[in-house]
């Protein structure tokens, strides 16, 4: 059974990091973005301001030429990189170790994004995959690393919409049909996979976002943060009907925030918070919230219909500071 557990302003206060006198850049966290395709720049402007703009404290963008011209416009404190070199850098040696890597932002489905989703699987801190990324996941390399990860507790965060959610549901629906005909019917396994299946099959993330972000995050091994309206945060574990699981929801978006952008902001939220070394429950429903609380506040200020992806990057300062 699904339950749902709101999580509200005083809990978003609470998980609120603070600052150590002592910090420096290093200690507050390094955060890896791998995003901003040649067809989407934008986007991975969008996310590599939003990870700036909060806890980490250094931010690496690894982008194409019109993404890195606007990001070095913009932020020059952001330091940009060739998608080529996050393939041969050292991601493990102090102190530029990333504690936090985000992909997916404005890539398209392409041979060069695939290999680059398949290092960034491979390098062992938290790994945020959302846009693009997600495209990949009904492959078998992508979904066996992506059990590799879990196993070895390096964790992953997909942040899919209710479009994005639907294939996912779809891709693991068919990997359990495919499984099926390994076994003979009366085999016990068979059962187990069947249902499994059907259950997966049936999944709806608008009808029931809860039990869809739940599955999800059990079939990736992964933490789903699946967006909408209200966005639903699900850590695995919810395996079947008879499991006690508890999905946190986030209640404070509004329809100010349907606008197109607003989920690579997002993407760099919650990545810049991985990557300060929260818990990935927290970091994922902080970010969600501040968000949320940023889209309201810009929708205040300047009426709903005027919201756009770059005015939530402003007010997310704001949105803080509300929680002070
Ligand atoms: N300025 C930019 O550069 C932008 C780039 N973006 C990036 O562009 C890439 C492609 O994104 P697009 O925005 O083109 O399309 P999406 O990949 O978001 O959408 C693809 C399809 O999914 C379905 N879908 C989308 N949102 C849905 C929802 N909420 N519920 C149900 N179904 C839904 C629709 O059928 C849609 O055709 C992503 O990597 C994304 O990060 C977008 O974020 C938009 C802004
Ligand atoms: N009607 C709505 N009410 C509240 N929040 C919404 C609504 N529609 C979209 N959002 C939020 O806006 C963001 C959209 O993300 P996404 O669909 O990935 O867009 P994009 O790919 O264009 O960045 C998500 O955070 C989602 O929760």
């Amino acid at each position: 059974m699904v339950l749902e557990k709101q999580f509200g302003e005083a809990d978003a206060r609470a998980a609120l990091p603070h600052l150590k006198f002592d910090d420096n850049k290093f200690t507050r966290g390094m955060c890896e973005l791998i995003v901003g395709g040649p067809e989407f720049p934008g986007a991975g402007v969008l996310a590599s301001l939003a990870a700036n703009s909060l806890a980490a404290g250094y931010v690496t963008t690894y982008t194409w030429k019109d993404a890195a011209r606007a990001i070095r416009a913009k932020q020059p404190s952001i330091v940009v990189r060739k998608p080529k070199e996050f393939l041969t850098r050292d991601h493990t040696a102090a102190p530029g170790k990333p504690k936090a890597v985000v992909i997916g932002c404005g890539l398209s489905p392409d041979d060069e994004a695939a290999e680059l989703v398949l290092a960034a699987l491979q390098v062992e801190v938290p790994l945020v995959m959302d846009g693009g990324a997600l495209a990949f996941m009904n492959r078998a390399d992508v979904k066996e690393a992506l059990v590799t990860r879990a196993k070895n507790k390096f964790p992953t965060v997909l942040t899919p919409h209710a479009g994005e959610a639907a294939r996912l549901l779809k891709a693991e629906a068919e990997r359990c049909a495919e499984q099926e005909s390994l076994f003979d019917t009366s085999d016990p396994s068979w059962q187990w996979v069947h249902e499994r299946g059907e259950q997966y099959a049936a999944a709806d993330p608008k009808a029931d976002p809860a039990q869809a972000a739940a599955l999800i995050a059990n079939a990736y091994g992964a933490v789903c943060v699946l967006k909408g309206p209200d966005t639903y945060i699900s850590v695995p574990g919810f395996v079947q009907e008879s499991d006690e699981h508890t999905v946190l929801v986030v209640t404070e978006g509004t329809p100010a925030l349907a606008k197109a952008g607003t989920g690579d902001v997002l993407a760099g939220t919650i990545g810049s918070f991985v990557a300060s070394g929260m818990a990935l429950e927290a970091a994922c429903s902080l970010g969600v919230f501040l968000h949320a609380r940023a889209g309201r506040l810009a929708g205040e200020a300047l009426g709903e219909l005027c919201v756009t992806a770059e005015r939530v990057l402003h007010y997310i300062p704001k949105a803080v500071c509300s929680l002070a």
